[in-house]
């Protein structure tokens, strides 16, 4: 089954306006009455091309709390009560309604769909109790925790008793599981809300620009329901996660703490990108374990049903991210998860253990149950599971004794259902205890046959068969965990134990600290790419300590103040009026030229009259390092995107997706003050460089003669002049004062930005 995916378009807000409105909801021919299922969204190069994406569902801003829950969350309770486990998460952009679809307000109106299935779980656990007469039990509790910088903390306990490495997490039979997690019991819907509200203020929350009340991390609620008969216990859990929403740091005016939050964040959602990326290309690789997060959610791994909830704003000022939480969402709706259910365990292994009631979760090795592969697994509607299977509730299966092929359903075609066929666990556990059951049966069994005063096998009544599998499976499953506990005790000593404890602390405190200095890397690098020079810097400074001698992390931070020097260099020239009259004129006849006197388009039309083979030099000259920027060939060329490139049809989805904000590789920048931005840096990277023309440029300039300087164009004897007098005062006077760069030489007294391009423009080389 594939992860079903809605959409929910918030309403305005209150500094939002009907005007701006951009993301709208429509039904497609297909849809029932009142149900739409696209999303419409224009294109931002074109306003009047749309692009229309499908889901299963989308909710306009006028659904209500209660229709989500009904339609969305309501009918996966039901599955979790079969056994199954439940996923829903919610995603989307910082401010798009995340928590308050999840969590909601306090009135019961506002009520958000954890508060709304907790209630339901609670509402059915009471029939079944009711209808079984009390002979089933239905136990809940959960566990809270929030994925914060990439570390895992439990929210019921509060910040101050924080470990800094947080909680470690490891892999249990495929199911990735955080250690030493507070497991709450909560018997009544009352009791519930007061730990998850007391829990909630342990998350980390913070104003940011976009969003008074930002979650600054990933929230994760498991509510573990427990159902037990006579004889047997199954465990089912829903996880309810409310994802922080990634952000554009150019719009958040973050503080330093909160970039590095938001970094954080970023990365953990470019990580699921990337694995959703990974999943719909089939690729072999999924980088799940890159970031705890996806880890943790397993999206394709995670067994049971998963829902994911695309929250979008619908104005403007969101264009681009929605756009690109669309097209995550359009991958991610191609997904298939495996559906399996818990099986249940029997009781008496707990008796063979040693006679006390202990819980199912007070046994290490019962924390996961088995599973076994469900016949379905295929693109449907989740009220449509249940109908078609059935499944015996508390009888035990009967198995053949014949090796039974594993079923092929119809249509096989689906890659869950190949995964379900190879991996070793998914090859049920259940016929895997059978198998071992028969196994053992079997010497039994001629036995059995040569005693002629047993009654044939033939004979024996189906319950009576059952009841003998079910006890030899239980022997055989009780004997297994027996021999568990008795082989690491005895391998293991307590000392041996210690210090291998002690051995994976150390590990892990040098991984923790290595792992920090490679997260304020990664997190440079974000801000690099997404052009904010000032937080990256921050970043590799932060990032120094941790790799002391690192030479080239040294160089890429001076590189990067010599950059965000040149940057503001370039940002105050452009601000400044034309300080001499030839580039007045110059600028007059340029402006002339286009109708628009911006001081911008001046310096991009100057640019536009020089030569090209200035840019290809100096690309070819331009040394290879992966941190300085390598100014762009042609300078005139608009700033190109992904969205650009992809030519997309009227009402179709882009076939080559815009990336998201987040994404490393490819930073979609199409507002303008992007381009501008893009423009100052790929000047200051020509500042910086070193081309035929810069260095013959500069040789002349060197030569502090002022009968050579004053030939060049844009330089009278005047400037000539400042600029040998310049020259001189650099270094006290010291006669081989030189000036070494374009940046240095637009430094100097009178001179400027303006008149640096003036002169290179008029050298050939
Ligand atoms: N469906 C809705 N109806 C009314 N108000 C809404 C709705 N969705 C969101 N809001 C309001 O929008 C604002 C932002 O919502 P919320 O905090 O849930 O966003 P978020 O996606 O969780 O943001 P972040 O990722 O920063 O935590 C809140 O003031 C919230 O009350």
């Amino acid at each position: 089954m594939s992860v079903r995916v809605v959409a929910r378009i918030r309403p305005l807000l209150k500094a939002e306006t009907q005007a701006d409105t951009i993301v709208t909801s429509a039904s497609s021919p297909s849809d029932k009455k009142d149900s739409r299922t696209i999303v419409r969204i224009p294109n931002p190069k074109n306003e009047f091309e749309a692009y229309s994406f499908q889901f299963n569902n989308v909710y306009g801003q006028e659904a209500t709390q209660a229709q989500i829950f009904d339609d969305e969350v309501a009918p996966t309770v039901k599955h979790l009560f079969k056994g199954f486990d439940v996923t829903l998460f919610a995603y989307g952009v910082t401010g798009t309604g995340k928590t308050h679809t999840m969590r909601g307000g306090k009135s019961l109106a506002d009520r958000g769909v954890i508060p709304r299935m907790l209630s339901s779980i609670y509402r059915r656990a009471r029939k079944i109790e009711k209808d079984s007469s009390s002979e089933t039990q239905v136990a809940v509790s959960m566990s809270y925790y929030e994925i914060y910088n990439d570390r895992v903390y439990d929210l019921f306990e509060p910040p101050e008793k924080r470990t800094l490495a947080g909680l470690p997490i490891r892999d249990n039979n495929g199911k990735t599981v955080v250690c030493g997690l507070t497991e709450k019991p909560c018997t009544t819907l009352k009791e519930f809300e007061q730990l998850y509200d007391q829990a909630n203020l342990n998350r980390s929350t913070s104003a940011t620009k976009l969003n008074a009340h930002s979650s600054r991390s990933h929230a994760v609620l498991c509510v573990k329901v427990s159902q037990t008969t006579d004889d047997e216990t199954r465990v089912s859990t829903a996880s309810a996660i409310d994802l922080a929403g990634s952000e554009d740091n150019r719009r958040t005016d973050n503080n330093k703490e909160r970039l590095v939050e938001s970094a954080s964040i970023n990365k953990s959602l470019f990580v699921l990108a990337q694995c959703v990326e990974a999943i719909s290309k089939k690729q072999a690789r999924i980088p799940y374990r890159e970031s705890k997060m996806t880890r943790i959610l397993s999206l394709g791994q995670n067994n049971g049903l998963t829902v994911m909830i695309l929250n979008l704003a619908p104005v403007r000022s969101y264009h681009l991210d929605t756009l690109s939480s669309l097209n995550f969402a359009n991958r991610t709706k191609k997904i298939e998860v495996n559906e399996i259910e818990n099986l249940p365990i029997f009781r008496e292994l707990e008796g063979k253990k040693g006679d006390t009631k202990t819980s199912a979760t007070a046994i290490p090795s019962m924390n996961r149950q088995p599973l076994r592969p469900k016949i379905l697994s295929q693109n449907s509607h989740l009220k449509e599971v249940g109908s078609t299977t059935t499944k015996p509730t508390k009888s035990f299966p009967v198995y053949s004794d014949k090796p039974k092929a594993i079923q092929k359903p119809a249509n096989l075609a689906n890659i869950s259902q190949q995964r379900a066929l190879v991996r070793e666990p998914l090859k049920s556990p259940k016929r895997t205890s059978s198998e071992a059951m028969i196994t053992s049966n079997k010497p039994a069994k001629h036995a059995r046959l040569n005693e002629p005063n047993k009654p044939a096998e033939t004979s024996l009544s189906k319950d009576a068969i059952e009841a003998l599998i079910a006890r030899k499976v239980s022997e055989a499953l009780a004997e297994r965990v027996d021999q568990t506990n008795v082989s690491a005790g005895d391998v293991i000593s307590d000392e041996v134990q210690k210090r291998l404890e002690a051995l994976e602390k150390r590990v892990e405190g040098h991984e923790t600290e290595r792992a920090e200095g490679l997260q304020y890397l990664l997190m440079a690098k974000q801000h690099q790419v997404r052009g904010e020079d000032a937080s990256a810097l921050k970043m590799y400074q932060l990032s120094l300590p941790h790799f002391p001698d690192n030479q080239k992390l040294v160089r890429k931070v001076a590189g990067l103040q010599e950059r965000i020097a040149a940057k503001q260099l370039v940002k105050r020239s452009l601000s400044r009026p034309m300080p001499t009259c030839d580039q007045g004129i110059e600028a007059v006849k340029l402006a002339d030229a286009v109708g628009a006197p911006k001081a911008s388009n001046t310096r991009r039309l100057q640019l536009d009259e020089q030569d090209e083979t200035f840019h290809e030099a100096q690309d070819e000259e331009q040394e290879e390092d992966d941190f300085i920027y390598r100014p762009r060939t042609k300078l005139r060329k608009p700033v190109h995107t992904k969205l650009n490139r992809s030519a997309v049809t009227p009402s179709a989805p882009p076939s080559q997706p815009p990336p998201p904000p987040f994404d490393l590789g490819q930073p979609a920048t199409t507002y303008n003050e992007e381009a501008e931005d893009s423009e100052e840096e790929e000047f200051a990277s020509a500042l910086m460089a070193q081309t035929p023309r810069t260095k013959y440029l500069l040789k002349i300039i060197n030569t502090k003669d002022v009968s050579q300087i004053k030939l060049l164009k844009g330089v009278g004897s005047k400037k000539a002049e400042a600029i040998v007098n310049s020259i001189c005062d650099l270094d006290d006077g010291n006669e081989e004062a030189r000036v070494t760069s374009l940046l240095e030489l637009g430094k100097l007294k009178g001179v400027g930005v303006k008149t640096v391009e003036n002169m290179r423009s008029g050298i050939t080389v």
